[in-house]
């Protein structure tokens, strides 16, 4: 059995070649002739899975190791009657800490504490519930927005995005692509929005480029700059518009989910789901194949507050690291993939054990995700 894999998705090799031979090829482009023979292929997002990409080859099976699937054209997969899994949620809890550690930085830039905001969660998926758990957990005043969770019936007290608009100090989007129809996220922010975005706003996209229109932002960002824009997605990628960057406050690769926790629960999805289609169910155990991360154990003592929180984020990870990484390589050939296929190792915020003197510091610190302990 051939199985050709991302050669970006760890531990990949190891465990697929456990039932067959394993080809890693580059994602973007893929090297069609490799799938000629092959049975099954996992993908990233930078693959795009089409008729084109499946016509002519024995594949029975395609992964995603991604929570988005935009990238994917299920009719055509259907069509063929190739099976489909890929990895809703594997990447959640970094996306999440991503956002985090860009608003602490902007918060301390800016000399504001975030209990005192307002953020709008556009998306309350498995990015945007874990994030709203934690934007309650640090005070904040946290608004949503579903339109399928609310016509669904979900119980939260969900509001228009114009509402989000209107209100929020803070406006973040965690929403798939949806190119069309009643829940269309594409261009969702255009410059109507972005001309109604309060005085001072935070707008972050860490979901998909084209959910803002890009060029109306460069537009706006250019006799708005009250305006603090993160953005870790871009339309397009890899070619970015440069003169966008330079208006943005933190800038990123489309790394946002890249923790090891995030890319290696990707590849376990994915290993399940396939054993589970060829009739040989594995279960895989995520700390089975973590190694400790550099910095695991530090001891505080005192009150929490958000420059403790501030230090201990950016002792496991520092969103600035990626953000200088890609205002240096951006206009290399290449640059942006490369930086996303060396990423360096960042760690979710659970892999670091914090001993603390209080036990109310012990207790909002697990509460933000920190594996933390209290010691009388
Ligand atoms: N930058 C990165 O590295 C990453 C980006 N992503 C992107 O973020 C997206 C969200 O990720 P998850 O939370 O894991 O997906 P999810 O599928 O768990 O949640 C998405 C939520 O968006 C809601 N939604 C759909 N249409 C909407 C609309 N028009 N307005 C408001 N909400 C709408 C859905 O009802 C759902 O609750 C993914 O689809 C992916 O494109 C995900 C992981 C990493
Ligand atoms: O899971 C998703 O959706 C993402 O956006 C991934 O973090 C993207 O990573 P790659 O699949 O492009 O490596």
């Amino acid at each position: 059995m051939k199985i050709v894999v991302d050669e970006n998705m760890p531990y990949a090799q190891e465990l697929f070649s456990r039932k067959g031979q394993v080809v890693r090829v580059p994602g973007r482009p893929l090297p069609i002739s490799e799938l000629k023979d092959a049975q099954a292929l996992m993908v990233r997002s930078v693959t795009p899975v089409n008729a084109k990409l499946i016509e002519n080859t024995s594949l029975a099976f395609v992964g995603s190791a991604t929570a988005g699937t935009d990238h994917v054209e299920l009719a055509d997969l259907d069509a063929a009657s190739v099976a489909f899994s890929a990895a809703p949620g594997c990447n959640a809890i970094a996306v999440v800490e991503y956002v985090l550690s860009a608003l602490l930085l902007l918060a301390e830039r800016d000399g504001y504490q975030l209990s005192d905001k307002t953020i709008g969660i556009v998306g309350v998926g498995n990015v945007g519930s874990r994030l709203q758990k934690r934007c309650e957990a640090l005070g904040m005043n946290v608004l949503l927005c579903d339109p399928p969770r609310a016509d669904r019936g979900d119980k939260e007290p969900f509001l228009p995005l114009q509402s989000l608009v209107d209100h929020a100090d803070i406006l973040t989007f965690h929403t798939p692509l949806i190119k069309q129809g009643e829940y269309q996220t594409w261009h969702n922010v255009d410059q109507q929005v972005l001309e109604r975005l309060r005085p001072g706003c935070v707008l972050i996209n860490a979901c998909r480029g084209s959910v803002i229109d890009n060029q109306a932002l460069k537009q706006v960002l250019i006799h708005r700059d009250d305006l603090n824009v993160v953005l870790d997605v871009w339309e397009p990628e890899p070619n970015l518009d440069i003169e966008l960057l330079s208006h943005v406050d933190i800038a990123t690769a489309h790394i946002a989910g890249y923790t090891l926790e995030g890319k290696v629960r990707g590849t376990t999805q994915l290993y399940e789901a396939w054993t589970a289609f060829i009739g040989q169910p594995e279960t895989i155990s995520l700390s089975s194949l973590l190694p400790l991360p550099d910095v695991s154990v530090v001891n505080v003592s005192g009150e929490f507050s958000q420059s403790l929180l501030k230090r201990l984020v950016h002792l496991v990870y520092d969103v600035r690291r990626d953000d200088a990484l890609l205002r240096l390589h951006i206009g290399d050939e290449g640059g942006f993939d490369r930086l996303r296929k060396h990423y360096q190792e960042r760690r979710e915020w659970s892999s670091l054990t914090v001993n603390c003197s209080n036990a109310q510091t012990a207790e909002k610190l697990r509460q933000l995700g920190f594996n933390a302990i209290y010691c009388a």
